[in-house]
């Protein structure tokens, strides 16, 4: 894997009107890693993508992307990434052949024919490359306009949220590809509100109401964030009776059902004990289990925007 720097950026900052979207953003990515951008809906995951590929220019803050700089090389940065947007923008009334081989001509790829081949092969398209793109499922559609971002062979993908939508399986698959070109040296910053998907980034950002809140590994965001946790397991009923009571609790971070379990997570084993000390007698009921369990991603998550609930401040951009 290449281990140079291909985003870094300092301050960032996007205002629309009044209202600042994007604030002092701070961002490194490196080469041949697949970098995971989280956070709420609204947050400006998608905004400060725009500004990463020159599409949209910042109010404040620098930078480089690709070694060039995002204000005065734009032009340049846009040639050599690949930006896959939310909407699907291809023809449902062409072929996968037909649309990839339609837009390498727009973008005049050299040896058009081979090229699109290549990519049509490269991402296991081959049996379907008559099929009308209309005709396919959201996978396949995805999976389509992957390929029509490679065909330029980009340095840099800029995917947004590329698998809303779609079924896990497909979901799977698209990642597999994902870790296969990034094995080849492609870098791949993919927003993404799925924690499976999450949980498969090198690296992480957590963005909420346009700050950036925690930056780094998985296991890193879950050592830092300091959490406790503990799953209850037991009939469905007392679990639900539970479950009630403890989202009462405004010392818990977060109450969520997995299944056939509750898991719970505080700021602290102490606080969750207390917590759980409130609700002793509904713990008592015959057959629950409590067991301590390692907070996982989606507990920092809630936690980090809990918290950057409580610090919104005057200058902010909360919705
Ligand atoms: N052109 C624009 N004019 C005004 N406001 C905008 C514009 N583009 C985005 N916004 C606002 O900026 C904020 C951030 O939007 P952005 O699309 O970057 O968020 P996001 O994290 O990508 O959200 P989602 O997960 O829903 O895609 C939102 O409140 C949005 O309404």
């Amino acid at each position: 894997m290449a281990q140079d720097i291909v985003i870094d950026v300092h301050g960032l900052t996007k205002r629309y009107g009044e209202r600042t979207v994007v604030q002092r953003i701070d961002m490194q990515v490196r080469g041949g890693s697949i970098y995971g951008f989280l956070g709420p809906n609204g947050s400006g995951k998608t905004t400060t993508i725009r500004m990463l590929c020159g599409l949209l220019t910042p109010d404040e803050g620098e930078g480089t992307c690709l070694g060039l700089d995002i204000r005065t090389q734009a032009r340049q940065i846009k040639r050599q990434v690949g930006y896959m947007t939310q909407k699907f923008g291809l023809y449902d009334d062409l072929s996968i052949e037909e649309n990839l081989d339609f837009i390498a001509r727009i973008y005049d790829v050299p040896q058009r024919r081979a090229k699109v081949d290549a990519t049509i092969a490269r991402l296991g398209l081959q049996e379907r490359r008559k099929q009308l793109a209309g005709a396919l499922s959201g996978g396949w559609k995805q999976r389509l306009a992957l390929a029509a971002c490679l065909l330029h062979e980009p340095k840099l993908l800029l995917l947004d949220e590329p698998t809303a939508g779609v079924d896990p399986q497909a979901r799977r698959v698209f990642w597999d590809q994902l870790h296969e070109l990034a094995a080849d040296g492609l870098t791949v910053l993919v927003s993404t509100h799925y924690m499976d998907e999450a949980e498969r980034c090198h690296a992480l950002a957590y963005i909420c109401y346009g700050r950036m809140l925690a930056q780094g590994t998985a296991e890193e965001l879950i050592a830092q964030a300091a959490l406790a946790s503990r799953e209850i397991s037991g009939p469905a009923d007392a679990l639900a009776q539970l479950s009630h009571a403890l989202r009462e609790d405004t010392s818990l971070r977060s109450v969520a059902s997995f299944g056939a379990a509750l898991h719970v997570s505080g700021d602290s084993d102490a606080v969750l004990d207390a917590a759980l000390a409130r609700v002793d007698q509904q713990l008592r009921a015959p057959s629950l289990d409590v067991r301590r369990v390692e907070p996982n991603l989606e507990d920092v998550f809630i936690a980090l925007m809990q918290n950057a609930d409580d610090n919104f401040g005057p200058e902010g951009a909360k919705p």
